[in-house]
């Protein structure tokens, strides 16, 4: 699913009401109405709702769902935040019709007459949606601090009022809900850890607005979803062998840190690749040997192995920093020119070394969290910013970003795609060397680049998902996620259309 900017969320509108055809009047009715099934779904008619209204098309959908709330037998009251400005004219027709049918509609005009807001009040935010612009300041920043301050539970409308659809305001008053009802598809600033404290629980709900928008324009950011990922999923000839599945070479582990190389390694064999081999400083070989039988061995004393013998490479989990893992890995990525991934202290030793960018090779896996991201790159203020970097720098380079967190980022050739698996339970050490294991095997069987990192990311965070059904956000381990990794495939194979374009 694309995601779309501001603009572009207006647009639909507009592309809607043209080509279905729909008066906007009539939009915004039904819109209201999806918000109010939703809201008697959950039996909220029974409780005093207060609803905050701004005088464009947000509130206007405040003012419908006041009506049809009246109608369902709830005791509504409105407060229309006032600045001056007339309201728009769906906005304008609302009123007069809910003027017909309550008197308890009110305006605030200062601080002063803020209402009372009591914890058995359901508020509703209709301040403002996908129109906002600018900051809230004055008024409406105070009556959003004035509700934030309530212990009322917070319903928002499309968007929570202060928060832009597709930019960041800093340091700027958000109005904080508990749940946001947001129209046709989520919107991108609910993926920055910034605003995710503001939108609560979210629910898309579908308004009706013609899919076939979507296909007229070029959105520079794109949700991952299963079927998107389903599709990129090769199948297996039955007359296949190992051999037609790669070889994969993981530089990783060190004194200390065999672990990440066994995770990596687990996760690798776990991801379909045919043959891999390890290779471990000396004394890490009796270990990786009893951890990971279907694993051949090599020790990194003997110097770099011929590297044109393994279809992917992946270096950096546990690897090491020091002088010779150092002269390694420039040695590997002078000889190198297939794609390979690159993680952890292969990361870490390349921010000392930025020079070396230019060397890797086209359409590798960069794996960065944040910090490592900033190490490599320099630092960034926000969130979008470090999102807006990684996508540019993917335009620069001709390697692939795979930024970590809850919602990672790949970006490539200027683009970029948001993974929607994965759980808190994953914010655990060991998690990324997975991923790293997983990225690798797609490499290893001939998956593209792009698709490797959309696959591989989806494939990780669905395995945290599957594995966190026995477990906790707390216990769950990065090897349950190994051994969810079967599932996660399998619940793959069962989804096969996608919106991403298979043949893209
Ligand atoms: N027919 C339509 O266009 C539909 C619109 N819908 C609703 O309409 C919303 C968008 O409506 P609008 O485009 O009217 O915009 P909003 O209602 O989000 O914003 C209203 C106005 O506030 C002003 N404004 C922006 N930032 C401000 C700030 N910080 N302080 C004070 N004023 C500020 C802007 O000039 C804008 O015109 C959507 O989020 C959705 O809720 C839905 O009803 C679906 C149909
Ligand atoms: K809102």
């Amino acid at each position: 699913m694309k995601l779309l900017s501001a603009q572009q969320c207006q647009q639909w509108d507009a592309y809607t009401m043209q080509h279905e055809p729909i008066a906007s009047i009539d939009l915004m009715e039904r819109a209201g109405l999806k918000c109010t099934e939703w809201l008697i779904e959950h039996k909220y008619n029974e409780m005093p709702l207060l609803i905050f209204c701004g005088k464009g098309n947000n509130g206007g959908d405040g003012l419908v769902i006041a009506r049809q709330m009246i109608a369902a037998g709830a005791a509504v009251t409105v407060y229309i935040l006032e600045y001056g400005s007339k309201g728009t004219d769906d906005f304008q027709r609302n009123l007069e019709k809910l003027h017909r049918l309550s008197k308890d509609i009110h305006f605030i005009q200062s601080p002063a007459v803020f209402p009372v807001i009591e914890q058995d009040h359901l508020v509703i935010d209709a301040l403002f949606g996908t129109g906002l612009n600018r900051p809230l300041h004055d008024l409406a920043a105070a009556l959003a601090e004035h509700i934030n301050q309530s212990n009322a539970k917070v319903i928002a409308i499309d968007v929570p009022s202060g928060m832009p659809v597709d930019n960041f305001f800093v340091d700027a008053p958000v109005l904080r809900a508990h749940r946001t009802l947001t129209f046709q598809s989520l919107k991108y600033a609910f993926l920055l850890p910034e605003y995710g404290k503001y939108t609560g629980d979210i629910t898309v709900l579908d308004i009706g607005l013609m899919h076939s928008y979507l296909s007229t324009i070029d959105a520079v950011a794109e949700l991952v979803e299963q079927q998107d990922a389903a599709c990129l999923l090769k199948g297996r000839d039955r007359f296949s062998h190992k051999g037609n599945y790669g070889h994969a070479l993981l530089l990783a582990g060190n004194k200390g840190k065999m672990g990440a190389a066994i995770l990596a390694a687990k996760a690798c064999l776990r991801s379909g690749v045919g043959l891999l081999t390890t290779c471990v400083p000396d004394d890490g070989l009796p270990i990786i040997q009893t951890a990971v039988s279907e694993a051949m061995t090599i020790v990194r004393e003997a110097g770099l192995p011929d590297i044109h013998a393994y279809s992917a490479i992946a270096a950096g989990p546990g690897l090491g920093l020091s002088t010779k893992e150092k002269d390694l890995l420039f040695n590997l990525l002078q000889q190198n020119n297939k794609p390979m991934v690159l993680d952890a202290d292969a990361l870490t030793i390349l921010s000392q070394h930025t020079e070396k960018l230019t060397s890797i090779p086209p359409g590798s896996l960069f794996t960065p969290h944040p910090k490592e991201f900033d190490r490599l790159f320099g630092t960034s203020e926000d969130t979008l910013e470090r999102y807006r970097k990684a996508i540019q720098l993917s335009a620069q380079y001709h390697f692939i970003i795979i930024l970590k967190g809850h919602r990672t980022l790949v970006a490539a050739h200027g683009r970029a795609w948001f993974n929607t698996t994965g759980n808190v339970g994953m914010a655990k050490g060991g998690s990324g060397d997975v991923l790293t294991g997983i990225l690798t095997a797609l490499l290893a069987q001939g998956y593209d680049p792009l698709h490797a990192a959309i696959l591989g990311v989806y494939l990780h965070g669905l395995a945290g998902d599957i594995a966190l059904k026995q477990q906790s956000v707390e216990s769950l381990l990065p090897s349950d996620l190994i051994e969810s990794l079967g599932n996660a495939f399998n619940r793959l194979k069962i989804n096969t259309t996608s919106s991403l374009g298979c043949s893209g």
